[in-house]
């Protein structure tokens, strides 16, 4: 019920499309109930009477009752669609707003396919009741209730005899919809199951390949689709079950009323143009109870959906501005201090577990550079995730410039810290659009300048479309040092007073990545920089260097201090400098 209250609120902003297309859906109604009872005078006065003026006037009358609903009908359809499209709209736009705004903790765990199946199949399915089913069900009533009336008013011992097998009806339709619900639910789920299993696909379509694994995703499909399929099936059951049962009573109120209504006739207790209007009324109950089937399988299908759109729209965003405090961002300069930080994620527990981080105290001026260097899985990347604020710390503080990161304005500190992360995704656009992705304003002499910095700039060039050329969503066509470069000018390009290079030219080779370094010592004077590598040749000109270990700072200062200390540092100086000589 909760479902169906804040789906109705969703018609709020239609509510005058919705009055409009009910007031229609009444006239319809209002026809249907008011045909029959003209062909009963058609037959009583027309043709009983052997009267042809009543039997034109009538016939005319309802030619043109039909004619009206027939124009009434065509624009409640139109209507009834808008109303639809709206919920449809305002629910996709509410839920992208969302999903832009969810924090890295919920994509960690979400899935794509699941959201993408919401966001299209789910919502359709709202969209199926609110912008049809709903409207076809208020009909109904209407249309039932109205015609028991007409009929009882008529001649209500033959109405009361026929409806004999209406609870039947009612009750087949009850328990119908007590178990198509759930079966609903599992064939939502199923969907967003099987949407899932083809979106990793496709996009892991070359570890698949590379890995001749073609044929076991393609049972993994199979299984997914198979059990999409029974599930469907054991839903069409339950209607294959049910409606030939509906259609029964629904038969046998029109074979009592037949029966009884002639026994009427010949007992001079019934007109025959009554009788001929019961035969039509019959459908005014026959057919809404029939098509409340479907309509009960259209409702259980959105209260089903709705909730699993729901279900995103209710997530906390658990990284969020808090207004009264928002700091501007505009003095910051890049003074990064961790006191004390601790950061455990979601999934674990802060007061028994170990951080990913722990007790990491630093204290990064204005424009220095700090290398981070440890293990894989060490904690690198998830410290500097802490900067932007793409996860809170669970313990300490973390400032920049005085000011706690939590402070401070949230999209404003994101922009005041360049990224070049450790996955390059590049949007399906254009180069040039790429690389200006956070500043959208950016001149062509400013991307170039960028690309320049990032030593891609001549590459660009000499694609057939230059700075228009289309890459696709992952950036294929484009290697892997490529991307990685567009990325490194798409965070240049921002002028960041913070610069976060992690494991930026990882995909580079060591001739372009120390080309690039050249280009780099200038745009990282007066910025202050961490370089996370794993080569020592990235890490040279850095000022300090920090060495992580299971999330705690280990070794901390120049090259020179770390090269005279045993540990991590000397270790891996050792074994890079052993693989060049050999
Ligand atoms: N979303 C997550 N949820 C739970 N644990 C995570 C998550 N992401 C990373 N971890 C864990 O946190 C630890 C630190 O990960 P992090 O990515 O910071 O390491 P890293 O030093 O950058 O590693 P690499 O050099 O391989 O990139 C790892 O043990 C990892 O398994």
């Amino acid at each position: 019920m909760n479902v169906l209250l804040r789906l109705l609120k969703y018609l709020r902003p239609s509510w005058k499309w919705v009055v409009f297309s009910g007031l229609l859906l009444v006239l319809g109604t209002v026809v249907d109930l008011v045909a029959p009872w003209l062909l009963k005078e058609v037959f009583d006065k027309g043709i009983g009477d052997r009267n042809t003026k009543m039997i034109i006037v009538f016939t005319l009358a309802l030619a043109g009752i039909q004619v009206a609903k027939s124009i009434a009908m065509f624009f409640q359809g139109r209507s009834q669609e808008l109303v639809g499209q709206n919920v449809v709209f305002k629910l996709r736009e509410e839920m992208y707003a969302h999903l832009q705004r969810l924090s890295f903790s919920y994509y960690d765990k979400a899935q794509t396919g699941q959201l993408m199946s919401r966001m299209t199949g789910d919502i359709e399915s709202v969209k199926n009741f609110i912008g049809f089913g709903a409207m076809a069900m208020f009909t109904g009533v209407l249309t039932f209730a109205g015609t028991i009336a007409f009929m009882l008013f008529m001649q209500w011992q033959v109405t009361l005899l026929s409806m004999a097998t209406v609870p039947l009806l009612m009750y087949a339709l009850y328990r119908f919809n007590k178990k198509v619900g759930p079966a609903w639910g599992q064939v939502r789920e199923q969907m967003g199951k099987l949407t899932t299993t083809l979106q990793e696909n496709i996009s892991g379509i070359r570890v698949v390949k590379a890995f001749a694994r073609e044929k076991v995703e393609q049972r993994k499909f199979e299984d997914r689709n198979a059990d999409n399929f029974t599930t469907n099936m054991e839903r069409a059951k339950l209607e294959a079950k049910a409606f030939p049962l509906m259609n029964f009573y629904g038969g046998i109120v029109f074979v009592t009323m037949a029966w009884f209504g002639a026994l009427y006739v010949a007992n001079d207790q019934m007109s025959f143009g009554t009788f001929m209007a019961f035969q039509w009324y019959t459908f005014g109950i026959i057919w809404p109870l029939n098509m409340l089937g479907w309509q009960i399988n259209i409702l259980q299908q959105a209260m089903k959906a709705a909730p699993r759109v729901f279900e995103v729209l209710d997530t906390p965003v658990d990284i969020a501005q808090e207004e009264a405090k928002s700091v501007d961002v505009k003095r910051i300069e890049g003074n990064v201090r961790f006191n004390d930080v601790a950061f455990h994620f979601a999934d674990q527990d802060p007061e028994n577990e170990e951080g990913v981080l722990e007790g990491i105290t630093l204290d990064v001026k204005q424009g220095e550079v700090i290398a981070v260097l440890g293990a894989t899985g060490s904690g690198k990347s998830s410290l500097i995730a802490l900067m932007s604020r793409f996860y809170d710390v669970s313990r300490g503080t973390l400032t920049i410039d005085g000011v706690d990161v939590k402070d401070y304005e949230l999209e404003g500190l994101r922009r005041k810290i360049g990224i070049v992360p450790q996955e390059t995704f590049l949007f399906s656009a254009t180069i040039r659009e790429n690389i200006a992705y956070g500043v959208p304003e950016a001149t062509q002499e400013q991307i170039e300048w960028a690309a320049g910095k990032a030593q891609i700039h001549s590459f660009i060039e000499g694609m057939p479309f230059g700075y228009d050329t289309i890459i696709g969503e992952r950036g294929v066509g484009l290697s892997g040092g490529q991307r990685q470069r567009v990325a490194l000018a798409r965070a240049i390009l921002m002028d960041p007073p913070i610069l976060v290079l992690d494991e930026a030219t990882a995909s580079v080779d060591t001739a372009t990545e120390s080309a690039i370094h050249e280009e780099l010592l200038e745009i990282m004077k007066g910025r202050t920089t961490f370089i996370i590598a794993q080569r020592l040749s990235s890490v040279k000109r850095a000022d300090r260097i920090i060495v992580l270990d299971r999330g705690r700072i280990v070794q901390q200062g120049t090259h020179r201090d770390l090269f005279a200390q045993e540990g991590f540092f000397r270790n891996l100086f050792q074994m890079q400098e052993a693989a060049a000589s050999r």
